[in-house]
């Protein structure tokens, strides 16, 4: 087992990546409060996991509850249920949560136990790939609304991150493909060498290679636990995880949440972005081509909508509400190289709407 830190001074946690890991109660005992536990998880993770890991809190007054399972569930509505399980068996305020699952689990678990009387201990055993290598760390959280992507939520970290690569046998490919365009996000972003690797390691990682899964996570984790101690409520710097989102996020909820997976906006996005980058001067098209081809050889959309799927205007309602605009300025994750990003609403307004025709014709 390979252990990395987050280092948020006294609220600082550990990430627990390895094997056969779900059941383990000497595992999880040191970062549970109090004596009652409300498993959170999902209706096809359930039958898969949730027996082996109550297991795991089998000492403590546990109890689970089980959502709908998908990205239009991620409601303030959906997520009423889990406080309904709270209230209904008397939680108190040493409680602690536990979000089994993907992203969408993890998000509102962490964004329930922000608010539960306001504000409770939770724990992260992300089971799909996007979960485990970036939405379990970093403690954001939330629920969408109908007009933008995560708008409702909260900064919340967890006491601890346990990543079972085990649980990743059972995800379908195109859920491993959605995770690996949030992998691929940090060699773009911040890490070159990473990049360099993932294009050697790419058919490793679709044939679920343990090792090369297990270092992929691993360097991924480590990327995010980086920044995320520099600036763990985007001030700045913190941004750059969201390349590719402001375009990928308008996609999510302008197609209908669920109907692209997050991943699969993100890559589509993160083309986008690319060539938006290329308009700036900063990449060559020999940097697209490069990066195109890993999105592809991973099986990801590196084109977006089409204009009939969804409209330059719509896009731009959509981009308006993203969480990054300042003064009315969308601001976007840019790159000027390969391993190299930068946050920017200085740009030619023309070049976005040229990003947006052009890049789709
Ligand atoms: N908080 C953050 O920093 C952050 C970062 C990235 C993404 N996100 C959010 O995460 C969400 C996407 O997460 P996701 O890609 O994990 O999607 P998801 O949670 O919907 O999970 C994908 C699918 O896989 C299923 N599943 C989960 N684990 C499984 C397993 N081990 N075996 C078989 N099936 C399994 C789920 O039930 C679901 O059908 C989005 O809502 C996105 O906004 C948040
Ligand atoms: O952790 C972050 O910071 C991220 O931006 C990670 C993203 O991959 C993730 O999709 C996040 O939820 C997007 O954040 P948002 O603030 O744009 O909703
Ligand atoms: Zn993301």
């Amino acid at each position: 087992m390979k252990t990395l830190t987050v280092d948020l001074g006294e609220r600082s946690y550990p990430i627990f990546i390895g094997q056969g890991m779900l059941g383990s109660a000497e595992l999880v005992k040191p970062y549970v409060q109090g004596t009652q536990v409300l498993i959170v998880t999902n209706e096809t993770v359930a039958p898969l996991y949730l027996q082996q890991c109550e297991k795991a809190f089998a000492d403590f007054d546990t109890h689970s509850v089980v959502l709908q399972d998908g990205e239009q569930y991620k409601t303030l509505e959906e997520l009423n249920k889990v406080f309904d399980a709270l209230i209904g068996n008397r939680f108190d305020r040493k409680c602690t949560l536990v979000a089994l699952g993907g992203g969408v689990i993890g998000d509102m678990t962490g964004f329930a136990a922000a608010a539960y009387q306001r504000g409770v201990n939770f724990i992260q055993i992300p089971t799909t790939l996007l979960a485990q290598v970036d939405s379990s760390v970093g403690g954001k959280t939330g629920v969408n609304h109908p007009l933008g992507k995560n708008m409702i939520g909260a900064f919340h970290q967890p006491e601890c991150v346990i990543i079972d690569t085990d649980t990743l046998n059972t995800l379908e490919d195109r859920q491993l493909s959605a995770g690996l365009a949030e992998v691929i996000k940090y060699g773009l972003i911040v890490d070159l060498p990473f990049f360099e690797w993932l294009e050697e390691n790419l058919e490793k990682l679709l044939a679920r290679d343990p090792q090369a899964l297990s270092e992929a996570i691993e360097r991924s984790c480590q990327n995010k636990a980086d920044i995320v101690a520099k600036d763990e409520k985007e001030a700045g710097l913190r941004a750059l995880f969201n390349l590719g989102h402001t375009f990928g996020h308008a996609i999510e909820a302008g197609m209908g949440y669920g109907v692209w997976l997050h991943g699969e906006a993100v890559s589509a996005g993160t083309m986008q972005a690319v060539y938006m980058s290329m308009l700036m001067g900063d990449l060559t098209s020999e940097d697209e081509k490069r990066i195109a081809k890993i999105l592809d050889r991973a099986n990801l959309p590196i084109m977006p909508p089409s204009v009939e799927e969804m409209s330059k205007q719509k896009f731009l309602d959509l981009m308006a509400g993203d969480k990054k605009v300042q003064a009315g300025t969308i601001r976007l994750v840019l790159l000027k190289a390969i391993g190299q990003a930068y946050v920017t609403g200085d740009y030619p307004y023309e070049l976005l709407e040229q990003t947006l025709d052009e890049f789709r014709s």
